[in-house]
């Protein structure tokens, strides 16, 4: 039986996921990292611990199934979106990569939405925002002006990965259309935002399908992985494509709701979506013609890794969940909100911070700790209620995401979002949708409808609104609604 591998280049860690034709698991390991922070409000990581994990991951992977390189038929690759990678001439890393949650060029990303107006908007369908590509790149031009003029090439995060493994440079239309480098109305690189920061189309890579053939792996990456040279490697797609994908919703009607390091709810539609209000994403998803919306959040997961390490120093998140799990739902709070490195969908503001409100004696730890958990779910529902506005249909809702594993946190997303939480089998949904890109790509599957029909499956979690609960998270979300229009002048 052929065996695919799927790289899911995260926030957090990497992970390596190997399946039969059918999506089973067959092996899967993950290697852990940091995000660097060197100043307030900036992200960044390494493209070299990016790849040094990876090849970990792998090689992982293929130990702990006990397999040989040459049982993998082709590998596919998902990854966190819209960082930026700088290489020199020789394919040679310039800095750290700055990455999707990097909060520093707020004012670049305003700079250049004024100067350029409206007729940008209208052709990324996207406003720009700090931590996407051309903010950051105007930041490296204004404050590196030295390393700036040694940029050949500009790529996504797991583009890179692609380029370790294969040699060659390429990205695909997922991840190039959530650059906010490319023009999704024309179907180029931004020839205005090239033009404004002094780059030209040969500093961007070509841009294919995500289940193209990008090329094999090479002798190189063979020799330092355990995967056999040779083997096909297809582009792959942005993380919440492939997550879209590995939960197999390719059509509208179905949203997703992914909790990882950060948290977005996205639906998939015919065609881009136009948000005047610029709070949400249009991307393309990764079937030909087809796009997908998202409202993001940046501190999703990360909200529970960061409070149950850094505060309670206990991560059991097994028994933090069924304890809390006792505590009666109240209206009262304490309420939490997740903005520990500022916040996207809804309000577009790098400034924005994390508060509990609404303690009192009466709340334990446990309280706080379910506060987390419903503070990042009420962030979802912002997000919920923009697509819902405009007029996308959402019938079914499919939890996503290391989030999903936890019940208490899918109990609360059905009695927040109001709607069933369905699962898939699969606890690793992204780089499921790179396994289902790599079959697809190369040739074991007709189309990706077809790959999503024999690789996804149902999983048995799900949870069902308590109409009573309901009741008291409307009654909570108000609370939490009203707290940042009146903190936002402090922040
Ligand atoms: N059992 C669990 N209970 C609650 N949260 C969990 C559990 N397992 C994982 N998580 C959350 O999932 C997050 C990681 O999700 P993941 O999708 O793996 O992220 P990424 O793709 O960004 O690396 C963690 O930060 C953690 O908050
Ligand atoms: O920023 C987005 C989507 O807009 C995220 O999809 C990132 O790409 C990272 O995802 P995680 O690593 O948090 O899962």
């Amino acid at each position: 039986m052929p065996y695919f591998a799927g790289i899911d280049l995260g926030t957090s860690s990497v992970k390596c996921f190997i399946a039969d034709q059918t999506g089973q698991k067959i092996s899967a390991h993950h290697v852990d990292y940091d995000v660097a922070v060197p100043q307030q409000g900036y992200a960044e990581q390494d493209p070299l611990t990016w790849w040094s994990a990876t090849r970990s991951a792998i090689s992982g992977a293929l130990k702990k199934g006990n397999l040989s390189g040459e049982k993998i038929k082709a590998v596919g690759l998902s990854g966190q979106m819209h960082g930026t990678v700088l290489l020199g001439r020789k394919g040679n890393v310039l800095r750290p990569a700055i990455l999707h949650c990097d909060g520093r060029a707020q004012v670049e990303a305003g700079q250049l939405s004024e100067w350029l107006g409206d007729s940008l908007f209208q052709s990324l369908y996207n406003p720009l925002f700090s931590g996407s590509q051309p903010p950051s790149v105007f930041w490296v031009k204004k404050h590196e002006p030295q390393l700036f003029e040694k940029i050949t090439c500009i790529l996504l995060p797991k583009d890179y990965i692609r380029y370790c493994l294969t040699g060659e440079i390429g990205t695909e239309i997922t991840d190039a259309s959530a650059s906010l480098f490319y023009d999704i109305r024309h179907g180029e690189w931004s020839r205005q935002l090239l033009q404004l920061l002094g780059l030209s189309q040969h500093q961007f890579p070509q841009v294919s399908l995500p289940y193209d053939q990008a090329g094999v792996i090479s002798q190189t990456a063979a020799a330092q992985t355990g995967l056999a040279a040779g083997t096909p490697v297809v582009f792959g797609a942005g993380d919440q494509a492939a997550q879209l994908l590995g939960n197999g919703v390719l059509k509208p009607g179905t949203a997703t709701s992914n909790i990882g390091t950060s948290g977005q709810i996205c639906t998939p539609s015919f065609g881009p979506v136009w948000n005047p209000k610029g709070n949400t994403n249009t991307f393309a998803h990764a079937d030909k013609g087809m796009f997908y919306i998202m409202g993001a959040m940046l501190s999703a997961g990360l909200s529970l890794k960061w409070f149950t390490g850094q505060v309670l120093r206990d991560t059991n998140y097994r028994e933090l969940d069924e304890q809390a799990a006792k505590l009666p739902v109240s209206a009262k709070g304490p309420v939490f909100l997740p903005y520990l490195c500022g916040e996207r969908t809804p309000h577009l503001d790098a400034s924005a911070k994390g508060v509990f409100f609404g303690l009192g004696l009466e709340h334990s730890y446990l309280h706080m700790y379910r506060a987390v958990m419903e503070g990042v779910v009420f962030a979802l529902k912002d997000s919920m209620e923009i697509l819902e506005a405009l007029h996308l249909p959402i019938h079914t809702v499919v939890a996503s995401g290391g989030g999903a594993n936890s019940k208490l946190w899918l109990q609360i997303q059905a009695d927040i979002l109001g709607h069933e939480i369905r699962t898939t089998s699969s606890s690793e949904q992204a780089a499921l949708g790179a396994v289902i890109l790599a079959a697809t790509g190369s040739g074991f599957y007709a189309d990706l409808s077809q790959a999503c029909e024999q690789m996804v499956h149902p999983g048995t979690a799900y949870a069902l609104p308590d109409p009573e609960r309901v009741c008291i998270y409307q009654e909570l979300y108000q609370t939490y609604r009203a707290l940042y229009p009146k903190l936002k002048e402090l922040y």
